[in-house]
């Protein structure tokens, strides 16, 4: 039975997530998406569906924020809406939770991974950030939940460029990959993005390629002092397996709540293939990914996003799990 995929739409109160999705569900794409939205102050959960015209969009209301209170909600309307899907009550073939404005969206994204029943039904494809340009400087400035925000996205889309200055447009734009390098950054003026935009970016599959925009390492103007940070790793020498599968496990032991998003596509002592390790938080998987090609120069690249990250230990520790350091040490 194939997973439904699920994306997690989020960004800071007022980014223009709704005018996001109201576009997208008013366009002809072909996609049956069920919405589950999130919203402080309702009065009391809303588990009725709204559905749509076509009988094909759901909106689902919750009470309280998905990331905390609400997430035993969240476990059980996915439930509920998987079952009615089965009974052909409901018919859909993705799912889009749009969070509040002031979710984390760790806990949400981590429901696809700790329950059982919601991993064995449900795939996460991403988490979809939005920020709006005219205010994000001072979100990012004020608010942890809006760099939490950005540094988990698999994908940025700024709004309201139409109302923002282009340079300070720009300097919102680097300041976003100095943040979260992995992320693609787009635009959503008025919610004007395309359903690719939003769908099937796969940002939790293990064998996507590693994004990171190209200007992250030549940038290095530092004005803001942001907490949540990101730091590119690369090595040409082969990596040991055993080695890095240890330290990475170690790592993630101690700093695991400050590790929001990691991934890595490494060069193995030994393996013809790409190895792919991402993780957020505590959770990392591994998986073998393309084939290195016969000539390609090949290089590990990792990236970590998160808060106070203890950047000198993962570069020091990283290191020492080349195959030639590993060699080089006493009584290898
Ligand atoms: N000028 C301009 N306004 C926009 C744009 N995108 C959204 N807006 C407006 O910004 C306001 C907030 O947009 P919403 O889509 O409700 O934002 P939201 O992220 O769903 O807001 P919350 O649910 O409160 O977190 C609305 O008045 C939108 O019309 C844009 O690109 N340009």
């Amino acid at each position: 039975m194939s997973l439904i995929p699920v994306t997690i739409l989020t960004g800071f109160l007022g980014s223009g997530k709704t005018t996001l999705l109201n576009r997208i569900l008013q366009e002809r794409h072909g996609h049956r998406i069920a919405v589950i939205e999130n919203e402080f102050g309702e009065a009391g959960i809303d588990n009725d569906l709204l559905v749509q015209e076509e009988g094909e969009q759901i909106v689902e209301m919750n009470n309280g924020c998905i990331c905390c209170t609400v997430r035993g909600d969240l476990i059980r309307i996915l439930g509920e809406l998987h079952a009615k899907k089965q009974s052909g009550l409901l018919n859909f073939d993705r799912v889009v939770i749009e969070t509040t404005g002031l979710a984390d969206p760790a806990p949400v994204a981590q429901t696809f991974f700790v329950d059982e029943g919601i991993s064995s039904q449900y795939l996460l494809d991403a988490v979809v950030t939005m920020v709006d340009a005219k205010h994000a400087a001072q979100q990012l400035d004020a608010h942890h939940e809006a760099q939490e925000q950005v540094g988990f996205a698999d994908r940025i889309l700024i709004t309201k460029t139409d109302v923002a200055e282009p340079e300070a447009v720009e300097a919102l734009r680097q300041r976003l990959v100095r943040i979260n390098p992995r992320a693609r950054i787009g635009e959503a003026r008025h919610g004007q993005a395309t359903v690719d935009d939003l769908l099937d970016i796969r940002g939790f599959n293990l064998n996507a390629i590693l994004e990171i925009e190209p200007d992250f390492l030549t940038n290095v103007e530092h004005e803001h002092d942001d907490d949540v940070t990101s730091f590119v790793f690369r090595e040409t020498r082969p990596l040991d397996l055993n080695r890095i599968e240890d330290f990475l496990g170690a790592i993630v032991q101690v700093y695991g709540p400050q590790l929001m998003r990691y991934k890595g596509v490494l060069h193995i002592q030994g393996v013809e293939r790409r190895v792919v390790f991402q993780g957020v938080h505590m959770l990392m998987g591994t998986d073998l990914g393309t084939p290195w090609k016969p000539g390609e120069s090949r290089e590990s690249r990792f990236v970590f996003i998160g808060r106070n990250l203890p950047k000198e230990i993962l570069i020091e520790g990283l290191a020492q799990c080349t195959a030639d350091a590993l060699a080089a040490q006493p009584g290898a």
